[in-house]
């Protein structure tokens, strides 16, 4: 039997087995099968014709819908954005207030400060000492937390010890400079705040010395562990410094000796939250896995951090544990110079709930953020959108949403540029693309980026962070994510620069090849 369009394998016995069962088509048989075709003919034409006509119907919804996610998603993300504005400016206000309750007579020199003066900014304010003389809180070429830090209310836990205040300077190819220094970077009880992002090599200077430190270990590592105790003893005895370490540190230092009876930690994970206010400087003894745990521990402000390196390959630890004294003891007297290493927010927001504000608890990440397509083998479809535009759906494996400081990890891996730590932006890399002109985008740090999946998608999504605490994302759903005002100063060896440039020879050996010799041809 040849094939037709009832029939099209052209399987006799097929349709036999149809007759049986199906009443309509034993009727046709009973046909000649050119006369079937014949009478067939003018409907299936019809039915073509409708058949086009519902496609292009089709499209034209699609079409619609497709305007319909566009504005909701430029809605929501400017929803994001002024939540993120709004946010920001009442922790600012609040802290003004604090300061004007404490300190009325900075009435006016703070209210300049608040409505943006550009002739007040750069001095803060002078204010009597304790012997009456009158004292400069901000020097010409930088920014300082003494003020800020003295007139901090004073703590009703008799333990707590207060901050140490520093200033921050920033120069450029040298020369030091204190232009846009408050537009850039701000802090408030010794809290780095950035409203804008700086691309010049910043160094902070301490006003007062450091007097506490938070130590975090890499977990399972007896080296870290020998190490951890003996830079205890030593910040101790020869610092005389108030230590942190995290619960499951202190048990293994006390199963030890009881001597480190002295060192504090906390029992509840609500005290982590305030950990930015008692803790001048975090130490961390891994590789830059523990980096990334770092900071994670800090939803706000975050201290200076000096990350030695325990790990195999440490993009964001530069400093040997062999001489940690020397570098300590250098760190602690400072001044130190530091890279800003700037951090995603990002919201899951669910097409369940009612509006934006009804959403988890924001993200922050120091990497990135992957959306992936988890253990399903269908291809991700990803509609992602940055502000007010659509940018493109991704089909492939996933997305990476990645800071500079991230570029050299998973984005790297995936076909994206390396993008030195201090450069403001965000990289959109994706992973896998099922398009051979699907190529990585840096985008500027002002945007907000926005992947929802498609309720029409074949399988959930799923966003992980840093690598971790992955979260499914179902069709509806959305990941928001613009940059966040609260970066990660990590200590540098050198200074950024030299410091990333060290990273990527040493530990990619980026563009290693053996010189050609002189000897051979040349131009004569
Ligand atoms: N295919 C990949 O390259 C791939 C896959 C998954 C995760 N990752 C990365 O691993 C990170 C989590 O790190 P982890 O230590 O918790 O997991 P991990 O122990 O699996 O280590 C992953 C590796 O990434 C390196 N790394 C982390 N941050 C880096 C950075 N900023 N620059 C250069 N290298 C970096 C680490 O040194 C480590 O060697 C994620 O944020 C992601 O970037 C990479
Ligand atoms: N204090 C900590 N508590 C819990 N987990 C931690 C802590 N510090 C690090 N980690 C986790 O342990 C893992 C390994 O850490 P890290 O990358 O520092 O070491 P590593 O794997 O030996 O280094 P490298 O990746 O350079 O070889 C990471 O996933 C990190 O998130």
């Amino acid at each position: 039997m040849a094939p037709n369009k009832l029939n099209p394998s052209g399987n006799s016995s097929l349709s036999s087995g149809s007759q049986a069962e199906n009443g309509f088509i034993s009727s046709f048989s009973l046909f000649p099968e050119k006369a079937v075709q014949e009478l067939l003919q003018s409907p299936i034409q019809a039915s073509d014709d409708h058949l086009i006509e519902f496609s292009e119907a089709l499209r034209t919804v699609a079409k619609a819908l497709r305007k319909v996610a566009e504005g909701k998603a430029s809605a929501q993300a400017e929803a994001a954005e002024w939540k993120r504005k709004y946010e920001l400016e009442r922790t600012r206000n609040l802290q003004f207030e604090d300061k004007e309750k404490s300190c009325p007579e900075h009435r006016t020199d703070l209210d300049d400060v608040k409505t943006n003066n550009p002739a007040k900014q750069p001095i803060l304010y002078n204010k009597a000492n304790s012997n009456g003389k009158s004292e400069e809180c901000c020097s010409k070429n930088g920014i300082c937390s003494h003020e800020v830090l003295r007139d901090g209310k004073p703590n009703s836990n008799s333990k707590m010890v207060k901050k140490a205040s520093f200033k921050l300077q920033w120069c450029c190819k040298g020369e030091q400079s204190d232009q846009h220094k408050h537009d850039i970077v701000s802090f408030e009880r010794g809290n780095i705040t950035t409203a804008e992002r700086s691309s010049k090599q910043i160094s902070l200077k301490w006003e007062s010395c450091p007097q506490t430190v938070l130590i975090l270990n890499k977990p399972n590592s007896v080296s870290v562990q020998i190490l951890c105790a003996d830079m205890i003893r030593w910040l101790r005895q020869q610092k005389k410094l108030h230590i942190y370490v995290e619960p499951r540190v202190k048990v293994d230092l006390l199963t030890e000796s009881s001597y480190f009876n002295f060192v504090e930690t906390w029992s509840d994970d609500k005290e982590i939250l305030k950990l930015h206010t008692k803790v001048d400087l975090v130490i961390t003894l891994g590789g830059d896995g523990t980096v990334l745990w770092a900071a994670s521990m800090f939803k706000g402000p975050v201290p200076p951090i000096v990350p030695f390196s325990l790990g195999s390959l440490g993009f964001m630890t530069p400093f040997y544990s062999e001489n940690y004294k020397e570098c300590l003891d250098s760190i602690l007297k400072g001044p130190i110079s530091i890279t800003l290493r700037h951090r995603l927010l990002c919201h899951v927001i669910r097409d369940a709930a009612k509006n934006e504000f009804e959403t988890g608890e924001p993200i922050l990440v120091l990497n990135e953020v992957t959306i992936d397509r988890g253990i399903s083998s269908y291809l991700t479809n990803l509609e992602c959108y940055c502000d007010n535009s659509f940018v493109t759906c991704v089909q492939g494996d996933g997305l990476i949403l990645s800071t500079t400081s991230g570029s050299t990890a998973y984005s790297l891996a995936a076909g994206g540029s390396m993008v030195h730590p201090q450069v403001p932006g965000i990289l959109f890399t994706p992973i896998c693309p099922h398009s051979l002109s699907f190529r990585p985008l840096i985008l500027p740090e002002h945007v907000t980026l926005r992947v929802q999946v498609p309720f029409n998608s074949r399988s959930p999504a799923w966003a992980s962070f840093d690598g971790k605490d992955r979260k499914q994302l179902a069709p509806g759903d959305a990941l928001v994510c613009s940059m966040a005002p609260w970066p990660v100063p990590t200590a540098c060896l050198v200074d950024s620069t030299n410091d990333f440039l060290r990273s990527i020879h040493e530990g990619l050996h980026w563009n290693l090849r053996k010189t050609q010799s002189f000897d051979g041809p040349r131009e004569s």
